[in-house]
């Protein structure tokens, strides 16, 4: 979790690489009128996500029911859509890449091929929640670590999760 631009897709690919879990892309997920709005830099609202939440909750729900591991990027901002996509299940971690708007601006400005306009940062920061670090997550990144040792520190938290 964590706003656009934090480094959600690149962790998340190392993490499925080396824990070998399938790896769900949240964008993917989206309605196209969710996409269209958010490249028309217009921020998404509750009643836009709702939806695509579930959607990610549904595929949450599918792989326990399977009794298997995945991972799902997914900014989830508010501590809300962290409970509706299975925040209260102890078998749904969250993990949280934490970095300032001076730290993320500038990955934003040289990732190419994105929907996501620059601009729509400051309306994720506005809108992010920053979540209970006792409660709500099983760990904190900072996002300025290099991403393999990103990626090593979330995949030694996670590995007691593997079935
Ligand atoms: N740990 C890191 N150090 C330096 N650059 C990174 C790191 N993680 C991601 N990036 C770069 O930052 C940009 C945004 O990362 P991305 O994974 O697309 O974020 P998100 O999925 O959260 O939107 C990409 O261009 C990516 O290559
Ligand atoms: O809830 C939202 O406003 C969006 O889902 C947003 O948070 C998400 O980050 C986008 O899908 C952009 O994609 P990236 O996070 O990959 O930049």
């Amino acid at each position: 979790m964590g706003v656009s631009g934090c480094g959600k897709s690149t962790l998340a690919q190392l993490m499925a690489e080396r824990m070998a879990w399938p790896l769900i892309e949240g964008d993917d997920l989206h309605p196209p009128a969710n996409i269209a709005r958010m490249s028309n830099g217009i921020p998404l609202t509750d009643t836009d996500r709702t939806p695509w939440l579930g959607l990610i909750a549904d595929q949450i729900r599918s792989w326990r029911d399977a009794g298997q591991c995945g991972i799902v990027t997914c900014s989830s901002l508010k501590r809300s859509y962290r409970r509706q996509i299975g925040g209260d299940c102890a078998d749904v971690c969250f993990v949280y890449l934490k970095g300032s708007k001076e730290d993320i601006m500038p990955r934003l400005y040289q990732r190419t091929g994105h929907f996501m306009p620059v601009a729509m940062l400051n309306s994720q920061l506005a809108t992010l929640e920053e979540p209970d670090m006792h409660e709500e997550v099983v760990m904190v990144l900072d996002i300025n670590a290099p991403q393999e040792q990103l990626a090593d520190r979330a995949c030694a938290q996670l590995t007691r999760f593997s079935l």
